[in-house]
């Protein structure tokens, strides 16, 4: 490659480069310095790629479905605010995808000629210096006005971006402001910084939301603000997380998550916070870190004291793993656990079986968080919600541009996040035959290839999952016998909720769940609800079960302590009081569930000479649920 020159790099770099208010003018210069580095040339017009195909753009969308989720509200709260002066916002990826935009119509036409639209990537490899783009790759907030773009047909662009990371410290995307560069204004730069803080800060919010926090800053003026430090901390007093003022003020590495105790940054022991957050009574609390340094703190807690330990004479309690967690009082439930214990750390694969929502998911994180590589990444692969087409790059990984509409950066695939930690294939029985093979080559080598790359070794725990039975499967050939053998280090069938003998205790477990934080208590079900809760034959599992609590707890009144039919929501009712009504036998011809919660509608419509209202009273269900219902019928 051509060796860098400077001489060459100040004549085409625009005298003004970096002079926006608050930008580090290096920040330019290096960004430069890498285009030419990577072969870039001013002129060049690279509007049409990369851009990536709409099933690539929901893979990335799925993959950073929570920044979406937490960052749209925000980006249309902001946009809000500078409607009608030609701008669009724009959110991205860690890797520059553009996943999200708000914004003027004639802007946005203007901003798509240039590929500044959703589905393009702005990575500064890609685009040239950019503010999406080198944001990224500075780590931190820059404005990129005009000629400071080094491809020529951006310059008529001013763009303010800030990135954006999670409670952990890892990069998720970037939140951008882009509008003409005739009409920037140097408030944009603040706007789009205050904007990251926001999303981030929400996003550590909804992640500790039953966490106890910590919120603190040296001015108790700023307590409650958008700019106040917090973090998260678990019943040790390990930092489980921190928003982007928390990392700042108590100078928090990312590898600081997980690992260092709160006490170390705030000079406190545990049993120290107690003792003041019980003196304080709601004030915050006043400490000093360092000699000369003041921090005011806040203690927020989601259920009861900030510890509740037995008092220091009485022998503290085990502390449960993962694992023993989800032992709830089952004797196959037991068992699995008892087998899984036994192979954990050895690196023996795990294939878990069962039911749809009979809790495989949970059991693949219980084993990964029990297990010696719980500090490693867990990363979970859905084998059936991947479009064929993209199973292969998405697992295996591809090298810069090996195929039409690759990312031109490389991407690592799936397989080599997990090195260090545990890779769950859930749905593997849906995994097509071809990647099969090469599944099955990387668990026999132990290295993975990139479509287009070289081998690369990797280590981790295979968990896999599925619903299917393999026995057919492999019968019809969809199923390699050889990778079943592979992934069978030990099978473990978790049975169906309708055979589990600890359905109280699991309620009750959801339940403290799902009630947490209400001032009576956890809620219990009235004997009416636990009769017909024990009869149901529960065709969802725990999936089914866990989703009816929670919504009956959210029906219930601040001072009511029991569950009672009333607050199932009609739906739900409507399948429990069916099915009680039904024979017992639910799997004789015509028997099945929703045949008899249909028979039984048509029955009372019928009854009441086709009055909906009289029906609908007749069975406890509302007109809407009735019609619903009836028009479901009708389909079927
Ligand atoms: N041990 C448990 N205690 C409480 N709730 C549970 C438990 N296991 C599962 N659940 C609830 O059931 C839901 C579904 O569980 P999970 O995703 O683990 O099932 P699954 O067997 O992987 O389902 P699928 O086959 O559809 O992927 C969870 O989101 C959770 O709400």
């Amino acid at each position: 490659m051509e060796p860098f020159r400077l001489a060459a790099l100040s004549d085409r770099l625009p005298a003004s480069a970096g002079q926006t208010q608050g930008v580090d003018p290096g920040d330019i210069s290096r960004s430069w310095q890498r285009c030419r580095m990577a072969g870039l040339a001013p002129e060049q017009n690279r509007v049409d790629q990369p851009h990536f195909s709409s099933a690539e753009r929901r893979v990335a969308a799925e993959r950073r479905s929570t920044l979406i989720t937490h960052a749209r509200p925000i980006m249309d709260y902001f946009y809000g605010q500078i409607k009608d002066s030609g701008c669009v916002m724009l959110l991205s990826d860690d890797t520059g995808l553009l996943l999200e935009s708000a914004g003027d119509l004639d802007f946005c036409n203007r901003a798509a000629k240039v590929a500044l639209t959703p589905g393009a990537s702005w990575a500064e490899d890609a685009r040239g210096t950019n503010a999406i783009g080198t944001a990224l790759i500075e780590g931190k907030p820059i404005v990129v006005n005009g000629t400071e773009h080094y491809l020529r047909h951006n310059s008529f662009l001013a763009c303010a971006a800030a990135p954006l990371t999670e409670p952990g410290g890892k990069l998720l995307g970037v939140i951008d402001i882009s509008c003409d560069s005739r009409r920037y204004h140097p408030h944009t730069f603040g706007l789009v910084r205050a904007a990251a803080q926001m999303i981030e800060n929400r996003i550590f919010e909804i992640s500790f939301a039953h966490n106890t926090k910590l919120r603190f800053h040296y001015s108790s003026e700023c307590l409650g603000s958008m700019v106040e430090g917090a973090i998260a901390i678990d019943e040790e007093g390990v930092i489980l997380g921190a928003n982007r003022s928390g990392f700042a003020l108590l100078g928090l590495r990312p590898e600081d998550i997980g690992t260092q105790e709160f006490g170390r940054y705030f000079g406190l022991t545990m049993r120290d916070l107690i003792d003041m957050e019980h003196r304080a009574g709601g004030r915050p609390l006043v400490v000093h870190p360092r000699r000369g340094e003041t921090l005011y703190v806040s203690v927020e807690q989601t259920r009861g004291p900030l510890i509740r330990r037995p008092p220091l004479s009485a022998p503290e309690a085990p502390k449960l793993d993962a694992l023993a967690a989800l032992d709830t009082g089952d004797e196959r439930v037991n068992r699995a656990i008892s087998q899984l214990r036994r192979v954990l750390g050895r690196k023996v694969p795990v294939l878990l079986q069962g039911e749809t929502g009979a809790g495989k998911d949970f059991f693949a994180r219980a084993i990964h968080e029990a297990g010696p590589r719980a500090n490693g990444p867990f990363v979970a692969v859905n084998c059936a919600a991947l479009p064929e087409t993209l199973i292969e790059a998405e697992l295996f990984g591809h090298a810069p541009g090996a195929f039409t509409g690759a990312r031109k950066e490389g991407s690592a695939g799936r397989i080599r996040e997990a090195h260090g930690g545990t890779l769950f294939l859930d749905e593997i029985g849906d995994m097509p035959l071809s990647m099969q093979t090469r599944l099955l080559r990387v668990l026999e080598e132990g290295v993975v290839t990139p479509i287009g790359g070289k081998p690369v070794a990797v280590d981790f725990l295979l968990v896999s999952a599925t619903h299917a039975d393999f026995s057919t499967r492999i019968a019809e050939k969809t199923f390699r016998e050889d990778l079943y053998y592979r992934l069978n280090g030990l099978a473990v069938s978790l049975p169906p909720l309708r055979e589990r003998t600890d359905l109280p205790a699991l309620i009750n477990r959801i339940l403290e769940r799902e009630a947490q934080g209400r001032q009576v208590g956890t809620p219990r079900l009235s004997p009416e609800l636990a009769k017909a809760f024990a009869e149901y034959r529960w065709p969802g599992n725990l999936r089914q079960l866990s989703g009816i609590l929670r919504t009956a707890c959210l029906m219930l009144d601040d001072d009511e302590t029991e569950l009672c039919l009333h607050h199932l929501s009609e739906e739900a009712m409507l399948d429990l009081t069916t099915q009680q009504c039904a024979p017992k036998n639910v799997e004789q011809p015509g028997g099945t569930l929703r045949a008899q919660s249909d028979a039984m509608i048509a029955g009372a419509v019928s009854e009441a000479g086709g009055n909906i209202a009289a029906a609908a009273r007749a069975l406890g269900i509302s007109r809407n649920t009735l019609y619903r219902r009836l028009a479901a019928m009708r389909t079927h």
